[in-house]
């Protein structure tokens, strides 16, 4: 796998974990070479109604395919982000994003960073030199973290992303926290807090999309618990890819449906076939 790999455990950093990742990529890209001619034609619009990618074009999805090694070459024709998450990061560092990179896969880095702002000030001066098309931030880190973070971006492409409240906090859990109100409203509040600190997108679940849409029609909305099945994992709050888009969605983020999958590139094609009609 690209990323989200489970990192070896009990072994010190070498190259070498950056080397074998690097192998294993470009053992799929020339299988995945064809892949993206076998698609039928079909379209997904931009959520929020501007444009239209076609299949027959180089790309043609707005749908970020999360983790996806095996899939570095249809990703690119199809328009596709690779994600590198903190599994990944902490297993092979920036040496290892770059090599992503240097793939021509527009990588999305899922740092998530939630520190004090000049943490993560500091953390985003040793990745801001990346040619990375997008990077998480938590926006419980507060207004002034996330405006220091911005401005820390501000003269680069990289569009930075606030984290909401995560995918696999259900209902029970967000009572656990104590905060009065519902998670919806607190996934609201945030988003509120995060465009008003400058931020032009965040990461929420799918059932939170038309709350936010409401009120923030503009704002990029990256959206993981993507799931066929719910309640088979640590999601909590999932949907399926069509309804996520349908919901209003700009990019879905899919992991294990598809690195865990005995057939990913199958598993990737059942994906798209459910979403050729929206
Ligand atoms: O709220 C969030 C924010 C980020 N994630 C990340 O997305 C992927 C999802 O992978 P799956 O295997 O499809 O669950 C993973 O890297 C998370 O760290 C999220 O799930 N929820």
């Amino acid at each position: 796998m690209l990323s989200d790999t489970p990192p070896e455990r009990d072994i010190e950093w070498s190259d070498v974990g950056v080397e074998g990742a690097w192998r294993e990529i470009a053992k799929f890209v020339p299988r995945t070479g064809s892949w993206w001619r076998r698609i039928p034609r079909f379209y997904v619009p931009s959520p929020i109604g501007q444009d239209k990618f076609s299949s027959d074009d180089e790309t043609c999805c707005r749908m970020s395919i999360a983790d996806l090694g095996e899939t570095v070459e249809g990703n690119i024709r199809q328009g596709c982000h690779g994600k590198t998450g903190l599994e990944f990061f902490t297993a092979y560092g920036i040496a290892g994003v770059q090599k992503v990179i240097e793939l021509g896969v527009p990588v999305f880095l899922d740092l998530k960073l939630h520190d004090i702002p000049n943490t993560v000030v500091r953390a985003i001066h040793s990745v801001r030199g990346l040619n990375i098309a997008m990077l998480t931030i938590h926006v419980s880190g507060g207004r002034d973290m996330m405006r220091a973070a911005a401005d820390a971006l501000s003269e680069t492409n990289i569009l930075l992303a606030g984290v909401t409240i995560l995918t696999s906090i259900g209902g029970d859990d967000f009572t656990d926290f104590g905060v009065q109100g519902s998670l919806e409203s607190h996934v609201i509040r945030l988003v509120d807090l995060a465009v008003s600190a400058g931020l032009r997108a965040v990461v929420c679940s799918a059932h939170e999309i038309g709350a936010i849409r409401s009120r923030h029609p503009d704002v990029t909305l990256v959206v993981p618990g993507i799931r066929f099945d719910s309640g088979v994992d640590d999601q909590k709050r999932t949907k399926t890819p069509i309804d996520a888009l349908s919901d209003g969605a700009n990019y879905l983020v899919v992991g294990r449906p598809i690195t865990q999958s005995p057939d990913p590139l199958a598993a990737i094609d059942e994906i798209l076939r459910s979403i050729k009609m929206y």
